[in-house]
């Protein structure tokens, strides 16, 4: 039977209605695909919680969890990942890629040009029909 993983992403705007989006480094599962960065929840994490380590671990950077954007579970080959994403902001300093092949941040609709990973489309598709 495949595993179940809890995995929860960011999705942080900028003032330029830009999305903060990483690539995957060719070392890392599901390698090349784009994503909103996070990571798995550890045993007695709150989703929450699990964001602010994984952006210091990945960025060097503090973030601020605000609500829930999408709730989705997706099967992989592999895998299966219940992926959920939530708004948060950038509390102190800039994001490092300390593990991405690289960053960037993307225009709304340009999110959907993108070779996100495919448990991120639900997600991509409500940012750009929330677009206003
Ligand atoms: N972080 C993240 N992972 C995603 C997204 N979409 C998606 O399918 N995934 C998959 C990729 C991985 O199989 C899994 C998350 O694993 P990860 O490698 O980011 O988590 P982690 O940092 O806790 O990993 P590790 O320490 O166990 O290597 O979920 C997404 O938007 N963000």
């Amino acid at each position: 039977m495949k595993k179940t993983v809890n995995v929860v992403g960011a999705i942080i705007e900028n003032e330029k209605d830009e999305f903060f989006c990483a690539l995957r480094s060719p070392d890392m599962s599901l390698a090349n695909y784009w994503e909103f960065p996070g990571g798995k929840i550890e045993k007695g994490e709150s989703p929450e919680q699990a964001l602010v380590r994984e952006f210091e671990e990945e960025f060097a950077c503090k973030i601020q969890v605000g609500s829930k954007v999408e709730d989705t579970t997706y099967e992989y080959e592999k895998v299966i990942v219940r992926l959920e994403t939530y708004e948060a902001k950038l509390t102190n300093g800039q994001p490092i890629a300390l593990e991405h092949a690289e960053t960037r941040w993307v225009p709304r609709l340009e999110l959907l040009k993108m070779n996100f990973a495919p448990a991120d489309i639900p997600a991509i598709e409500k940012l750009v029909k929330a677009q206003n």
